[in-house]
């Protein structure tokens, strides 16, 4: 689904550089679920927004669903991030002013979809985060993780190959993360390929495979053996 080869990324700034990425390569196979850990600075959120094309790297070669992803025109990248990618972000990005269901249904409305359809879909997918009851609700009458179940049925609503997450839990507490990241676990199950930006090793264990960056290049990749859930669904996963 992904794979990047010897990825290169420097911010100039006055006469210096800044070296930020210095070589990554992997491939992420569809229906995998990763998370991409790093300190600080270790490059996560130059590396995500590459890959959600909101940058461009200097060097080394991106693919999407065997695309290659390089200076693409601005409409055909606004055409490719439809169709491939759905974004979840820390600080949730809502429609303040909107209701649950205008803030899923309206990357729709940008899409060209008809506005029955739209209204059917963004119904169908916050019934999926839980929140059937909530459609009419402003973000501002709901919870952290209320809000981020919304963001979810956003990301999902235009039924992305990929979801990008960049720490989708780090506004919530432990309890609220751990049920949020298990409904990201729900929609792995069902074959979505998503990648995940942590600081937190307890959240990267609830994902099935961890890319550790340090100053820039990839210092570990592994399966995580043991994934963290819920006693329900340890034992669905023993139970395969
Ligand atoms: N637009 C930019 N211009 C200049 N420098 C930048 C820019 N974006 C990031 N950097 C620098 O690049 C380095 C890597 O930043 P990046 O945000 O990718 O790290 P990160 O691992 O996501 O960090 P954090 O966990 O703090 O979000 C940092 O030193 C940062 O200051």
């Amino acid at each position: 689904m992904i794979t990047i080869k010897d990825l290169h990324k420097s911010y100039k700034m006055g006469s210096n550089s800044l070296h930020v990425l210095k070589g990554i390569n992997f491939d992420v196979a569809q229906g995998e679920m990763v998370s991409i850990m790093g300190s600080s600075g270790s490059g996560k959120s130059t590396l995500l927004n590459i890959l959600g094309m909101l940058d461009e790297a200097d060097e080394g070669s991106y693919h999407l669903d065997g695309k290659p992803i390089k200076k693409l025109n601005e409409k055909i990248a606004a055409r490719y991030r439809n169709e491939f990618l759905g974004f979840i972000f820390q600080s949730f990005n809502l429609i303040n002013y909107k209701t649950a269901l205008d803030n899923v249904s309206m990357p729709l409305y940008y899409q060209g979809m008809k506005r029955k359809e739209r209204t059917e879909r963004a119904h169908h997918y916050l019934e999926k985060v839980g929140l059937a009851d909530w459609a009419g609700h402003l973000p501002n009458e709901m919870s952290g993780g209320q809000k981020q179940r919304v963001a979810i049925a956003r990301a999902l609503a235009s039924d992305p190959k990929v979801l990008l997450a960049d720490e989708p839990t780090g506004a919530l507490d432990t309890k609220t993360s751990y049920e949020v990241m298990e409904l990201i676990q729900q929609i792995n199950d069902e074959g979505k390929t998503i990648l995940v930006v942590t600081h937190e090793d307890d959240i990267a264990h609830m994902t099935k495979r961890i890319v550790n960056l340090k100053d820039g290049i990839i210092i570990d990749d592994s399966v995580v053996t043991q994934i963290r859930a819920t006693e329900a669904r340890q034992r669905a996963y023993e139970n395969v």
